[in-house]
């Protein structure tokens, strides 16, 4: 089967910032080391990492916003610093700021003020957008009167209203209370459904393993792991189980004899039962059960452990 052709390519990048002159000495600072990534068209890739990892850095390169020191960058086949590119993306940046004096729809019309449409069309096209991220009521009014959600759904409404095939949104849940969580996780899915690509970079991994089709974990510039669906759905989502006592070994956990003579029990949601019986049949109690962590948690921690001696990411380079 032939692979579909990558809407975002990224070969070999590499940013290098030129720190100040020590000495005569000339430092360099690597921001992001060998990026190599490719995102098909109407696929959703996300982004995680820890403060300073290098993910609005690799955005600002996808948006052409920033010149790397080395390697490619090309969106729908065209390279990233050109303007043509821009065409294809529609932009939620990770803190939007945009003149307060406006009004969500003015703020549209200017984003649409390229775009070879009618009057009605455009409005349509505001109020649609605005409806779809629960800001229509709002429309009219001054955006240094909103609060920083509804900002960040205003800015949501601007990446949409031109239509772009790829959407790049920077932390898109961020100030957002749970329903307008929901109602952005739903609309990137509904996004998705329509062919849209979408790449985000987020810290709540909860919505990052529900939406994404691939999760990059991106660990002081590099890409520390790229985990695919399918192996998302593989990754363990264990239950902790405390017991009371010495428990015989068990199919389908893995036990543990603490120093204390309790065993701390892992298992699967559905061999739960099982070990519940072979407790109460050995007489023991079971003093707690712990829920699964994101299992995206689990490996994201894995890997941060396993690839630093974990300095913060900001002190890397
Ligand atoms: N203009 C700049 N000048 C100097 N250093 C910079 C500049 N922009 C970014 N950096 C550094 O590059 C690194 C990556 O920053 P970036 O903002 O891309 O991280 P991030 O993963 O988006 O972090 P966060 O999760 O906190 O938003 C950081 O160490 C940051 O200090």
């Amino acid at each position: 089967m032939t692979q579909p052709h990558p809407v975002i390519q990224i070969k070999n990048l590499f940013k290098k910032l030129r720190s100040q002159e020590k000495f005569l000495i000339r430092h360099e600072r690597t921001i992001l080391s060998n990026i190599t990534l490719a995102v098909s068209r109407g696929k959703v890739l996300g982004i995680i990492g820890l403060n300073g990892a290098g993910k609005t850095t690799l955005v600002k390169h996808i948006l052409g916003l920033t010149r790397q020191s080395s390697g490619t960058v090309s969106i729908a086949g065209i390279p990233a610093d050109q303007p043509e590119a821009r065409k294809h993306l529609g932009y939620l940046p990770e803190n939007p700021y945009y003149y307060d004096h406006l009004t969500p729809e003015e703020l549209l019309s200017f984003g649409l003020c390229h775009q070879f449409l009618s009057r009605s069309e455009k409005k349509e096209r505001i109020v649609s957008c605005l409806r779809a991220v629960g800001m229509a009521h709002a429309a009219r009014k001054r955006l240094r009167t909103f609060s920083k959600g509804m900002v960040q759904r205003t800015g949501l409404a601007l990446a949409m209203v031109s239509d772009p095939d790829i959407l790049i949104l920077d932390e898109p849940m961020s100030g957002l209370d749970p329903f307008g969580r929901k109602m952005v996780a739903d609309l990137m899915l509904d996004l998705k459904q329509k062919g849209k690509t979408i790449l985000f970079c987020s810290h709540i991994l909860n919505d990052v393993e529900r939406m994404a089709d691939r999760i990059v974990i991106l660990h002081q510039g590099r890409i520390a792991k790229e985990i695919r669906k399918e192996e998302m759905a593989g990754l363990s989502g264990e239950l902790r189980v405390l017991v009371s006592g010495k428990l015989p070994p068990s199919e389908g956990a893995s036990i543990e004899a603490l120093q204390n003579g309790h065993s701390l029990v892992r298992c699967l949601p559905e061999t739960l039962p099982d070990l519940l019986h072979l407790c109460r049949r050995e007489g023991l109690e079971v003093l707690e059960i712990k829920s699964p962590e994101s299992s995206l948690e689990a490996v994201f921690s894995q890997v941060i452990a396993s690839t630093s001696t974990y300095a913060c990411a900001e002190m890397a380079g």
